[in-house]
C-alpha cells in the first residue's frame, strides 16, 4: 500500500507547533521530495491562536481531542507538554491506530516504557527526535548512526535553558533571574521553569539518551540531580582560575558496577570541546568503543531548531507509509524483548575529582588540619588557592581541588571539614569531570 499523500495532525500551535508547522509549509516541496509523498497538515488542535502562524485554511480545532477523532489524520504530533492531558492523546492516538511524534521527554522518560509497549501492539510507532537537545539529531545518532559500537559513556549539555543562564552570567556579569526571564521570552524554557534550572529536564533527557546507548527500559527515576540554581559568580570565576569552566551536565557511564546515570554542574577542562558550548547550544559526547569520541552539537531549544527535529521524524514516519512499511526501528534503538536489568550505580560509588569552597579563619594551622582530614579519607590534593581576605576580614575563601575520590569518602571529609571550628558554613562542592575517557 503506498500513499501519495501523508495527514498530519497537530496538537499544541505554541512555540514548537507553531516553528513545526511554519517549517512543514516553508520547506514543502523539499520534504515531499525527501518523504517520496506530500506531507498535508490536515487538523491543529489549539487552545488558542499563535500569531507567528498562518494556519490558513487547515482546519483548526479549540479540543485537541477533535484531531485524534479525525480519520484522516495518520500521523499526530503531540506537542502540547506535560504528562497528563499528552499522555491520554498520546494513548488515544495510538488506539487508533496512528503514528505519534512528539518533542515531550517528560513524557517519554516517565511513560515511554508502556507507551513504546502500547505503540507496538497497536502496531505503531513513536518518534521523539525532538526530545533531546533539540535539533540535534541525537536520538538518531545513538538509535541507528551508532548501532555497530558498544557505547561506552556519554555526557552532554543538553538543557539550552540554562547553558544559556550559565553562558550569560559569566560573559556578561548578567543575573540569574534576569536571564531566565529572557530565556522565557524566546521560548526556551519549560512550562515551569524550575525543570530546567533543577536539572529535571536535562534528567527525562539523560534517561532518554541512557536507554538507547546502553538498551535499557527507562529509569527516570534512579537520575541523580542537582540543578545550577546553587552556583554561585565566584565558583564561575574561581573555577576559571584553576583552568575549568562549570557546566550542567548530564553523564550516562558504563562501569564495573553498572550504569552512572547523573546530572548536576560539573567543572570541564577549559580546552574541552564541551567547555565551549555556550548559550542555547546543546552538545553531547559519546563515546563508542568501535568510533571513538564523537560530538553532536547545535541548538537545544528553540522554535524552529525543534521543529527541524519534528519534522524529520514526520519525514521517517511518511517514508515508511508511502513505503508501506511499519516499525523499521525499534523505539529504543534494541529489540524490547533485548532491553536489559542493569545495575545503576548508587551516588556513594561515583568516583570524580572535586573542586570545593569554603570560608576558613586566615590563621596557622588551618591549612593542615583540612589536609589531615582529606589525607585520613585517602584524597589527595591538586590544587589550593587561598583567596586574600575582603577589607576588615578575617575569613578567607579557600578552593580545593581534589583528585579522584568516591563520593562516600568525599561527604566523610566535607563533614569533618564543615564541623571544624575555623570553617564557617557550609563546604560548596562539585564534581570535575576531565572528560578523556
Ligand atoms: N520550546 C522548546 O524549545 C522545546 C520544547 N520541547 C517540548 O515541546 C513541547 C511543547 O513545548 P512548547 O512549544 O515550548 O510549549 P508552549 O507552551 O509554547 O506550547 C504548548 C501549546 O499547547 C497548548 N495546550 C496545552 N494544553 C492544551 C490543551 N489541553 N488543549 C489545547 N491546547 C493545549 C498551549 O496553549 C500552547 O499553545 C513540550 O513537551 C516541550 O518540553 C522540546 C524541545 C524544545
Ligand atoms: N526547556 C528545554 C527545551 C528543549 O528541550 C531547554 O531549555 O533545553
Ligand atoms: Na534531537
Amino acid at each position: 500500500m503506498s500513499a501519495q499523500v501523508v495527514k498530519v495532525g497537530i496538537c499544541g500551535l505554541g512555540t514548537v507547533g507553531g516553528g513545526t508547522f511554519n517549517v512543514l509549509a516553508r520547506n514543502a516541496a523539499e520534504i515531499a521530495a525527501r518523504a517520496g509523498a506530500a506531507i498535508e497538515v490536515v487538523h491543529v488542535g489549539a487552545r488558542r491562536d499563535n500569531p507567528a502562524c498562518d494556519t490558513g485554511s487547515t482546519r483548526v480545532s479549540r479540543d485537541i481531542f477533535a484531531v485524534i477523532d479525525d480519520p484522516e489524520v495518520q500521523i499526530l504530533v503531540e506537542l502540547i507538554g506535560g504528562t497528563t492531558v499528552a499522555k491520554e492523546v498520546v494513548e488515544k492516538a495510538l488506539a487508533a491506530g496512528k503514528h505519534v511524534v512528539t518533542a515531550n521527554k517528560a513524557l517519554i522518560a516517565e511513560f515511554g516504557n508502556e507507551l513504546f509497549a502500547q505503540a507496538e501492539q497497536c502496531g505503531v510507532t513513536i518518534r521523539y527526535e525532538a526530545a533531546v537537545a533539540g535539533g540535534i539529531p541525537i536520538i538518531k545518532a545513538l538509535r541507528e548512526g551508532l548501532a555497530g559500537n558498544r557505547i561506552e559513556w556519554l555526557a552532554g549539555i543538553i538543557n539550552g535553558t540554562g547553558n544559556f543562564i550559565l553562558s550569560e552570567m559569566r560573559d556578561k556579569g548578567r543575573e540569574f533571574d534576569d536571564v531566565l526571564a529572557e530565556a522565557q521570552a524566546l521560548g526556551y524554557a519549560e512550562a515551569d521553569p524550575t525543570f530546567d534550572v533543577e536539572g529535571i529536564d536535562a534528567a527525562h533527557k539523560l534517561v532518554i539518551l541512557a536507554s538507547l546507548a546502553f538498551g535499557m527500559p527507562l529509569q527516570f527515576s534512579a537520575v541523580y540531580t542537582e540543578g545550577i540554581t546553587e552556583l554561585t559568580p565566584q565558583d564561575v570565576e574561581y573555577a576559571e582560575e584553576l583552568g575549568y569552566r562549570i557546566k550542567h551536565l548530564g553523564i550516562a557511564k558504563q562501569t564495573g558496577g553498572g550504569i552512572e546515570l547523573r546530572v548536576h554542574p560539573t567543572l570541564i577542562p577549559e580546552k574541552r570541546l564541551l567547555a565551549n558550548v555556550n548559550g542555547v547550544k546543546n552538545a553531547v559526547l559519546v563515546e563508542g568503543d568501535a568510533v571513538g569520541p564523537t560530538l553532536y552539537y547545535g541548538a537545544g531549544a528553540g522554535a524552529e531548531p525543534t521543529a527541524s527535529a519534528v519534522v524529520a521524524d514526520i519525514v521517517d514516519l511518511a517514508r515508511e507509509l508511502s513505503a508501506g512499511q511499519q516499525c523499521r526501528v525499534p523505539a529504543l534503538g534494541f529489540a524490547s524483548e533485548k532491553l536489559r536489568d542493569v545495575r545503576i550505580v548508587p551516588m556513594t560509588e561515583v568516583v570524580t575529582p572535586w573542586y570545593l569552597r569554603m570560608v576558613a579563619e586566615d590563621r596557622p594551622g588551618v591549612l593542615s588540619r583540612i589536609a589531615t582530614i582529606f589525607s585520613d579519607q585517602g584524597i589527595s590534593i591538586e590544587a589550593l588557592i587561598q583567596k586574600a581576605p575582603a577589607e576588615g576580614e578575617d575569613r578567607v575563601p579557600l578552593i580545593v581541588l581534589t583528585n579522584r575520590a568516591v563520593q562516600g569518602s568525599m561527604d566523610q571529609a566535607v563533614a569533618a571539614i564543615e564541623a571544624l571550628d575555623s570553617i564557617s558554613g557550609e563546604v560548596a562542592r562539585i564534581r570535575v569531570e576531565p572528560l578523556d575517557g
